[in-house]
């Protein structure tokens, strides 16, 4: 079996992609950002307090025929930006693309943090990284992906997210049609839980390649690239008038500076990032001065390969044993 299904930019610039899914019988859709930084799949709900939501569509058990309340479970989880949710569970039909689970573990929100209540394209989040991560206790609950594994053509999704369009996600296959020349793949680690691996080098703008191993995360649901000081220092060295504000908390610089490419490189392949992808917004809508889609990721204590990154690519998550992932040209 396989799904293929849209990944529409929620606003301007590209700060989270959603993804109709279905849930429950008769069916529920809702906009879902798939996020392989995580693994829990968990939606605006009847249980959300009312005051929490705003805009946001719902999934409501009782309307489905199929739900089933998981009694005793709860869930929490805080993301790297401070935003977070929790609530209950319950098993119900969900699909995505065509693609459907009998049984998917659907967390309900009880609570969700202001950030999530003023993104009101928004509906919810589908985890698609390793299902270690899972909080739904006593028992963590398996992600979409993992559920629909036995179902699948081959063991993989694919990511082809797109600047300032709707780009799509697949399941089960890996359409020819999207990408160019060869995938060149590299070894993951499960390791918390995340698409880990390693970026062979980087390049600023024409410079030359520097070849070092740098370790991370693929991350969907992450809107920007999050690298070594060091790396991102080089790069904005090339900007006019770039600066590390303490004040907008990262670099930024004049709108109408012009910026360089950012090239990684993954094993012997090159991908570049080209500067529109960087420039990445305003500060305010008036302002004059822009936040750079590049970042470093000293206060993280992880590297985090982000929307800026992969939409620069068509990617493959490899579910296969063991698994890795893949990068090629589009
Ligand atoms: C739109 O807001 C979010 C989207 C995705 C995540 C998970 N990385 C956290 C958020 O606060």
């Amino acid at each position: 079996d396989t799904g293929s299904a849209a990944a529409i930019p929620i606003n301007e610039v590209d700060i989270a992609y959603v993804t109709p899914v279905t849930v429950g019988t008769p069916p529920q859709t809702l906009m879902l950002d798939l996020d392989t930084g995580s693994s829990d799949l968990w939606v605006f709900s009847s249980l959300t307090p009312s005051s929490q939501v705003r805009g946001q569509d719902i999934y409501t058990p009782a309307n489905s025929s199929t739900s089933k309340l998981l009694n005793g479970h709860t869930w929490s989880i805080r993301y790297g930006d401070g935003s977070g949710s929790r609530g209950t569970v319950y098993l119900d039909t969900l699909a995505v693309g065509g693609l459907e689970v009998k049984s998917q573990a659907v967390q309900t929100a009880q609570e969700v943090s202001s950030s999530f209540t003023q993104e009101q394209s928004l509906d919810g989040l589908m985890g698609l990284g390793f299902s270690t991560l899972n909080t739904v206790r006593p028992s963590s609950q398996l992600t979409f992906f993992d559920n629909a594994r036995p179902s699948l053509d081959e063991e993989v999704f694919t990511a082809d997210l797109k600047y300032h369009a709707t780009g799509s996600y697949d399941f089960g296959f890996v359409d020819r049609a999207k990408y160019t020349g060869n995938i060149s793949y590299t070894a993951v680690t499960e390791s918390p839980g995340y698409w880990t691996h390693s970026l062979s080098g980087y390049a600023v703008g024409s410079g030359a390649f520097q070849t070092t191993r740098l370790s991370g995360i693929s991350d969907t649901g992450t809107t920007l690239l999050y690298l070594p000081t060091a790396v991102v220092t080089a790069y904005y060295r090339q900007v006019q008038g770039a600066q590390n504000s303490q004040y907008y908390g990262g670099y930024v610089f004049p709108c109408s500076s012009s910026l360089p490419t950012f090239t990684f490189g993954i094993e012997e392949a090159r991908f570049t990032i080209p500067a529109s992808y960087i420039n990445y917004t305003r500060i305010s809508p008036t302002s004059t001065t822009c936040y750079g889609g590049l970042q470093s990721s000293s206060g993280l204590g992880i590297n985090i390969f982000g929307d800026v990154a992969l939409k620069a690519a068509f990617v493959v998550f490899s579910g296969t044993n063991p698994p890795r992932i893949g990068f090629a040209h589009k």
